[in-house]
């Protein structure tokens, strides 16, 4: 197949970005209330209207740097147009969204068949206020239990960081499966996508992770160094377990990748994933969050050359600067300290993702404008940077990285 017509193509984090998957802000931020922001994993709540105006200028700056920019939203949409497929859709999405009152299901399936194709994806989206429903049938104890939960179905305000539910591994996708109930049920629209969208059903788009596995691993987590490299994040949302499952798909398939680097970083929410510490920038070259880096242990993952199958885990007893310069083989690497490492700029840069860069090429990188600090060192270190509005974006505690799945970078 050439070049051009492969329908997944990412061996770097760095190579041309040709084609990208993004969620266009929706209806699920205006179903975000104080009592749950928690729960839902957001700090504050997104204007939704200047949120789409940020996120329409994000998408329009891709496609003017030659970029095709695909919408989550149509993707699933154009997966479900099979009736039976629209039903079982439902089905699933009733069960993982704790449905289980029988009164309550029957009731929202009615409430559904007003809706088309788009429109039922972007309820699924938004969520079902209690008030919508004009009457509910009381069939079960959990029906007929009165609470003061405002929803009958959650929305989901965590669809705009595409990069968590499912992520781009060569030619293939980990589909993930997410630490919080909250967001796992983003990862059925992948799915779907991946099983029914002409785009891809006849593909056999290799897996590297299932959404069934017991452990989680995001997609925040996995940077994809080279192609022969990957960095995965034990973090507070992927865990040690789900690596290794990972680690023996990817490191025994066709695909060119020989080690797996399993960066231990703090278990916070302020770091959340790997790439909101880390993220690379150039050849050689990283944004990283200071305080990560003094107390972060990396495990090289690689096969055994004794038992086929198995998988040699190594912990590297160097710098990071060092083992990145090891397995990178290259003869400088430089990483560029959020806010330059100042306590103070750094801790405050990092609240809004200022190490969370998104490169569409080696060497040039779009990043939020709030980050002026590490976004001039960027400059300073020879990467172009390209900066995007974020107010309401920004409050969601995700970046550039973040909002983006790369489908197809150039090689290298
Ligand atoms: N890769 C990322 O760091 N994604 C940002 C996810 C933010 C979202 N509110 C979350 O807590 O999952």
């Amino acid at each position: 197949m050439s070049e051009s017509r492969k329908l997944l193509n990412v061996y770097s984090e760095i190579g041309r970005l040709k084609t990208v998957l993004l969620h266009r802000p929706g209806k699920e931020l205006e179903n975000l209330v104080p009592d749950y922001l928690e729960r839902l994993l957001f700090d504050d709540i997104p204007y939704l209207d200047l949120a789409r105006r940020e996120h329409d200028n994000f998408a329009e700056l891709l496609r003017g740097n030659g970029v095709e920019v695909l919408y989550l939203e149509d993707l699933a949409t154009e997966s479900i147009m099979d009736s039976n497929t629209r039903e079982c859709f439902i089905e699933d999405f009733l069960d993982e969204g704790n449905v289980v009152g029988i009164g309550t299901r029957e009731v929202l399936k009615e409430y559904f068949e007003k809706f088309n194709n788009k429109e039922l994806i972007d309820k699924l989206m938004a969520g079902v206020r209690k008030s919508e429903i004009s009457k509910l049938i009381n069939r079960s104890l959990v029906d007929l239990v009165d609470t003061n939960y405002p929803f009958v179905l959650d929305p989901m305000p965590n669809l705009y960081f595409t990069r968590d539910p499912f992520a781009t591994i060569g030619n293939g996708i980990a589909l993930n499966r997410m630490k919080t109930h909250v967001r796992n049920r983003e990862t059925i629209f992948a799915n779907y996508i991946f099983q029914n969208h002409p785009r891809f059903k006849n593909a056999n788009v290799p897996t590297w992770f299932d959404r069934k596995e017991n452990s989680p691993l995001e997609g925040g987590d996995i940077l994809v160094l080279n192609s022969k490299v990957i960095a995965v994040g034990i973090s507070a949302r992927t865990d040690a377990a789900a690596i290794e499952k990972f680690a023996e798909k990817i490191l025994y398939s066709d695909q060119p990748f020989e080690t797996v680097l399993a960066f231990d970083i703090p278990k916070k929410r302020a770091f959340m994933h790997l790439d909101t510490v880390f993220t690379m920038v150039d050849f050689g070259k990283f944004t990283i969050h200071p305080e990560v880096e003094g107390s972060l242990t990396v495990y090289a993952i690689t096969r055994s050359d004794r038992f086929y199958g198995e998988l040699f885990i190594e912990k590297e007893e160097s710098t990071l600067q060092n083992i990145l310069q090891k397995y990178l083989e290259v003869d400088k690497i430089t990483l560029i300290r959020c806010a330059g490492g100042n306590a103070i700029d750094a801790a405050r840069e990092q609240w809004s993702d200022g190490s969370n860069t998104l490169a569409i090429a080696p060497g040039e990188v779009i990043v939020y404008a709030r980050n002026y600090v590490t976004n001039k060192l960027l400059e300073e270190h020879g990467i172009t940077t390209h900066v995007i509005s974020c107010s309401e974006l920004s409050r969601g505690r995700g970046g550039p990285r973040c909002m983006s799945m790369p489908l197809i970078r150039e090689d290298l």
